[in-house]
């Protein structure tokens, strides 16, 4: 048996995969029953993080809706998911920057699963460039995803579910912004927002009985994210950039 003082080994982890495939096998963490017919809505949930998230939650008796725009992947993620973990994951296509669109999936969620218990506010765009180059609309796009698109999926689950019973939403930030990362003007700006964003909700919401929390990762491989602002290509163009001044 594992003593409590050894620290989790590293061994124990989850394996790490380059694609949005489930694990092979799954060392539970908390207690298997932990999430047991709890409901997560996890936008972005059909690659990535989003979808390892989904997998992790339906790995604890959770079932799950996973919500972006591209339904192909969608339904194969759903597929992958409910095959590897035996509970119900729901596909539905939504653009978190249209408030219409995640009020009719919130409305389809309630009448399929009857309840929201958790939110993942997962779904972001990203990529590398330097501010003098980003164009007026790149800049927005992403504050749109991230910014606009967390605010919308929270209130519109806040006014629909939450405010009436409660309720736990994590907010997938970075630490890009922290110590301002170059060629990340964009999404370490967005991230910033949404951190200020979940203090107040956090503090507007909690007597509703609404936990609102952040979870900053680094650089997490064989993700999306990772590929796109790993590549050495992308040291070489950063390190260009400082010595152009
Ligand atoms: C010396 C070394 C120092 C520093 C090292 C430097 C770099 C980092 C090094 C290491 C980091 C290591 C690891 C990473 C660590 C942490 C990662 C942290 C955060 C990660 C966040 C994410 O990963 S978010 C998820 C990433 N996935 C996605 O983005 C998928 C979804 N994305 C999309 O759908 C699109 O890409 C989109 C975001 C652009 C949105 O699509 P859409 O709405 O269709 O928008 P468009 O119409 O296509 O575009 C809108 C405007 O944006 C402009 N645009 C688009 N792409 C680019 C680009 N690549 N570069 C510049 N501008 C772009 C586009 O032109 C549009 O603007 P216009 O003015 O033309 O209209
Ligand atoms: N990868 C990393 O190293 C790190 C990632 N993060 C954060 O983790 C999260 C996931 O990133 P990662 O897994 O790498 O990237 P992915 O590209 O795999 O995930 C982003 C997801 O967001 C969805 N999405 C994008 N735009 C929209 C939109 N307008 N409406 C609805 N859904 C949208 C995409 O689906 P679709 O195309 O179907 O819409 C996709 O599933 C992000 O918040 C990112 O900032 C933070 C730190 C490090």
């Amino acid at each position: 048996m594992t003593s409590l003082a050894e620290p989790y080994k590293v061994r124990n982890l989850p394996e790490d995969v380059e694609t949005d495939d489930c694990l092979t096998s799954y060392k539970h963490i908390y207690c298997p029953e932990l999430l047991r017919d709890q409901v997560a809505f996890i936008t972005g949930g059909g690659t990535g993080i989003g979808f390892r998230i989904a997998e992790v939650l339906m790995r604890h008796g959770c079932d799950t809706v996973i919500a972006s725009r591209n339904p192909e992947k969608l339904s194969e993620a759903a597929r992958k998911l409910t095959s590897a973990t035996g509970r119900q994951c729901l596909p539905l296509q939504m653009d978190v920057r249209q408030p219409d669109t995640i009020s009719s999936v919130v409305d389809e969620t309630l009448k399929q699963l009857g309840r929201v218990d958790i939110l993942v506010n997962n779904a972001a765009g990203n990529f590398l460039c330097p501010a003098t180059s980003l164009s007026f609309n790149a800049f927005r796009t992403i504050l749109e995803i991230d910014t606009m698109g967390t605010f919308n999926t929270s209130k519109v689950l806040y006014d629909k579910w939450f405010k009436d019973h409660g309720g736990s939403i994590v907010n997938i930030s970075a630490t890009l912004g922290y110590r301002g990362q170059a060629l990340q003007v964009h999404a370490g700006s967005a991230k910033a927002a949404n951190d200020a964003m979940t203090r107040h909700l956090a503090v507007e919401w909690g007597p509703s009985g609404v936990r609102v929390n952040t979870v900053a990762p680094g650089p997490i491989s064989g993700t999306e994210g990772f590929r796109r602002l790993s590549k050495y290509m992308c040291v070489l163009a950063c390190i260009l950039f400082m010595v152009t001044f």
